[in-house]
């Protein structure tokens, strides 16, 4: 059997671990073994063929999970097929900073330097009953805004998108966006 691809995930609430969830389904479904975890749980990327790597925005960036996990193994990803996907209300909220939104700021020169195969960016989900009291003072600007605004089928496509580039060329150098 193959090495496994490593779905990684930075999570606050849950939205965004369901997400890479259902993106390491499909990869299994496909055939793919899979290994889905959260990123500050990963601590050698050797074992892997290609990463799949997810995270919640808040304020603009990711969360520093995912953030810390690109830092961590950087030499390593830039060895292996990465595609990044990103989970905000980006494009449901009227707000400024949500919208336009499509890179975590901090990581535009990462990203430049190991050049993701794909960089998807999803809707995601905002129940103000589960945020914490912090998170709920320091973003007024998104009261009002609550849903689920995750887009399954968008999901399962760009995952199958993944696993076609993985089962074609076995690096897969076409970008996937949504
Ligand atoms: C305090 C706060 C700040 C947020 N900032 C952004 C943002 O800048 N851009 C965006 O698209 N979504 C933003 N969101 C929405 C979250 O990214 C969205 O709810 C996400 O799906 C949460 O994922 P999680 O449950 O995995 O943490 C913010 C949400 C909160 C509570």
């Amino acid at each position: 059997m193959k090495e496994p691809v490593l779905v990684a995930y930075a999570s606050r609430y849950g939205a965004t671990r369901e997400i890479a969830e259902a993106v390491a389904r499909v990869l299994e479904a496909r055939g793919l073994a899979v290994h889905c975890c959260p990123a500050e749980a990963v601590e050698a990327l050797a074992p892997y063929r290609a990463v799949v790597l997810g995270s919640a925005v808040y304020e603009g960036d990711w969360l520093v999970e995912a953030s810390d996990f690109v830092r961590r193994f950087a030499p390593e990803l830039a060895q292996r097929p990465l595609w990044c996907f990103s989970s905000g209300t980006a494009g449901a909220a009227p707000t400024e900073t949500m919208q336009g939104w499509t890179h975590p700021r901090l990581l535009t020169s990462l990203f430049a330097e190991l050049q993701p195969q794909g960089h998807a960016v999803f809707g995601g989900r905002l129940e103000p009953r589960r945020l914490s009291v912090g998170d709920w003072w320091r973003y007024p600007s998104l009261r009002g805004v609550r849903g689920d605004f995750r887009d399954w089928e968008a999901i399962t496509a760009w995952a199958n998108g993944v696993a076609d580039a993985l089962a074609g060329s076995g690096q897969g150098r076409a970008a996937l966006e949504v």
